[in-house]
């Protein structure tokens, strides 16, 4: 499938009137959950627009399964609220379960069945039945190219268990779609090919995934949000993220002596932090970017060094996280 092919999810329910500006279908606030002492989740605002691809980013042990569990309803809040599509989860748990598909991040079949038999025993435990059920199954093993195979699952590789278990979420036609960590265990093929189908979903349904891979929500989410021990440390637009972190970051590219002049760079009180850039670079983030624009090339040529490039940086997603959480990648 091209990159930006739309996949024709089948059988979806008539999309709403569009609002002038797309409602929240998650809404948590100051939603909290501890393990006796254990802080999970701290007081976790979060706001995920309709239609949106939203990643859920942050490294292991964040919180992120903490709070799909609790999005499922499959553990509950300490503290706090949390609706879903205009519903409280707590209190009208099996309304919102109708609406909503949810991928654990090990789904579980039963190795001996086949994908059609998965689908068909799903849909029914979702009360569809008859031709209803059956056009539902045959639609979404195409949509996931599981069609015709009749191979037990236990012969499956990793990724078709990853499609047959997004095909699952999708068989009530959920508004709202619940990936934990979905493409962690493919290799980068099973991971591209999910990330193709998880994109062609955009406008459909909402997707909520979560993800400790900085490229997949790079690649495919419009939407994310930071989380690190439990904290939500931002949450915005792709685009908002990129220009509010790229404009306040210059780099700095100078014939020799970077390291002296990222020092001296470092000491000045506009400097929030300074770091070396992939092509050898000085990447400094500042709080004042004209005092920065102006002083840099006094203090270069204080140096006795030249000044190559002085610019607004491109940021990358991985910047961006290591600033915010302070460790890289993990
Ligand atoms: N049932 C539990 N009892 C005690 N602590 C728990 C329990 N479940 C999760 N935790 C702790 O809560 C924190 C958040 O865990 P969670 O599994 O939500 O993180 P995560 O972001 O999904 O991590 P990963 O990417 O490794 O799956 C971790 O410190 C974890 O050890």
């Amino acid at each position: 499938m091209e990159p930006d092919q739309k996949t024709r999810l089948p059988a979806q329910r008539p999309a709403a009137p569009e609002p002038a500006s797309p409602r929240a279908v998650i809404e948590c606030s100051g939603l909290t959950k501890a393990f006796g002492r254990k802080i999970a989740l701290d007081a976790v605002n979060l706001s995920v627009p309709e239609g949106s691809i939203f990643g859920f980013l942050g490294p292991n042990g964040a919180g992120k399964t903490t709070l799909l569990r609790i999005m499922t309803g499959l553990s509950r809040a300490t503290s706090g609220g949390l609706r879903i599509l205009g519903m409280d989860v707590g209190a009208e748990a099996p309304q919102v379960r109708r609406e909503v598909g949810y991928l654990p991040d090990v789904p579980a079949f039963y190795d001996w069945m086949t994908a059609s038999q998965t689908l068909e025993l799903a849909g029914r435990l979702c009360g569809l039945k008859g031709k209803l059920l059956a056009d539902r199954v045959q639609e979404l093993l195409g949509f996931m190219r599981l069609k015709g195979n009749n191979q037990a699952i236990g012969k499956y590789s990793r990724g078709m268990r990853q499609r047959l278990g997004v095909a699952q979420a999708l068989i009530n036609a959920p508004r709202l779609l619940l990936l934990d960590e979905p493409t962690s265990a493919l290799d980068p093929g099973g991971r591209r090919e999910l990330l193709e189908f998880i994109g062609g979903l955009r406008g459909q349904t909402t997707v909520f995934f979560s993800t400790h891979i900085l490229s997949d929500v790079e690649r495919v989410c419009d939407s994310v949000a930071i989380l690190d021990k439990g904290k939500v440390l931002s949450q915005s637009s792709m685009d908002e993220l990129r220009s509010r972190h790229g404009q306040q970051t210059i780099a700095v590219e100078v014939s020799t002596g970077a390291e002296r002049l990222a020092q001296a760079i470092a000491g000045r009180k506009w400097t929030i932090s300074v770091r070396p850039g992939p092509r050898g670079e000085i990447l400094a983030r500042v709080s004042d970017v004209a005092a920065a624009q102006h002083e840099i090339p006094a203090l270069v040529s204080e140096q006795g060094t030249g000044l190559v490039r002085l610019e607004s940086a491109e940021i990358s997603l991985e910047d961006i996280f290591l600033e915010l959480v302070g460790e890289p990648v993990p």
